[in-house]
């Protein structure tokens, strides 16, 4: 970790969603091994021992529920990422935007106690501006981007292109000036309160 902070890093993440080897179903099917075969015990202990050893922030990168997001605020975290894993770990597991809403609907003032970065799934500007609208600071893209590298830079680029012109154009479609302040009324969440987890203060 100091050898990574000598060199300039600026944060470490901390990938908490892919603990053993998943089930994958067509790399079976096409006898291609899974890479994260190892098992690793990922406790909060750890989180709390790699946290005196950097001064950098370290982001938990697949925080899946409410409940998690809670405990990772009380140890101190200041900015953790919301993930599936792009769907790779756990079938089922919820997307993005449930697990923005779970944490709208329960808990709303994480929003604006820490900065909650989501991916997996987004393809689309509007699925950005969906999870901007639940409080979400920023937004990751997996696969588009390894996808728009097969044509080198230039194709890293022009995603980048075709997706800021996605934003602002369904921005300006949906009445919205400013995509740092994209109202939650734009969302209907009738669905999504029937699909996710409801604390009643059970934590
Ligand atoms: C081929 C591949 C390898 C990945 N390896 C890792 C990894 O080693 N660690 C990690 O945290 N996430 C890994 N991810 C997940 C991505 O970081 C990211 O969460 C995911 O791709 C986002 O979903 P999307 O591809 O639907 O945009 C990997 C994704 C892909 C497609």
């Amino acid at each position: 970790m100091a050898r990574t902070e000598k060199n300039g890093a600026k944060a470490f993440i901390w990938t908490i969603d892919a603990p053993s080897t998943s089930v994958r179903h067509r790399a079976a099917r096409y006898d291609i091994s899974n890479s994260n075969a190892v098992t690793s015990a990922l406790t909060w202990d750890i989180y709390d021992q790699m946290k005196n050893r950097t001064s950098l922030p370290i982001i938990p990168k697949g925080i899946n529920t409410v409940e998690d997001t809670l405990t990772a605020i009380q140890h101190g975290v200041k900015v953790l990422w919301n993930s599936n894993h792009g769907g790779r770990q756990l079938d089922h597991s919820p997307s993005p935007l449930e697990i923005a809403y779970e944490i709208h609907r329960n808990a709303p003032e994480v929003f604006t106690k820490v900065d909650v970065l989501a991916d997996s799934g987004v393809r689309y500007g509007s699925d950005v501006l969906k999870l901007l609208a639940l409080g979400v600071k920023a937004v990751g893209m997996g696969r588009p981007f390894m996808y728009a590298n097969c044509y080198g830079e230039e194709g890293v680029r022009r995603l980048m292109q075709i997706m800021k012109t996605e934003i602002l154009t369904d921005a300006q479609q949906s009445g919205v000036t400013d995509v740092q302040k994209v109202p939650v009324g734009l969302l209907n969440l009738r669905k999504l309160e029937e699909s996710v987890f409801i604390m009643d203060g059970k934590y």
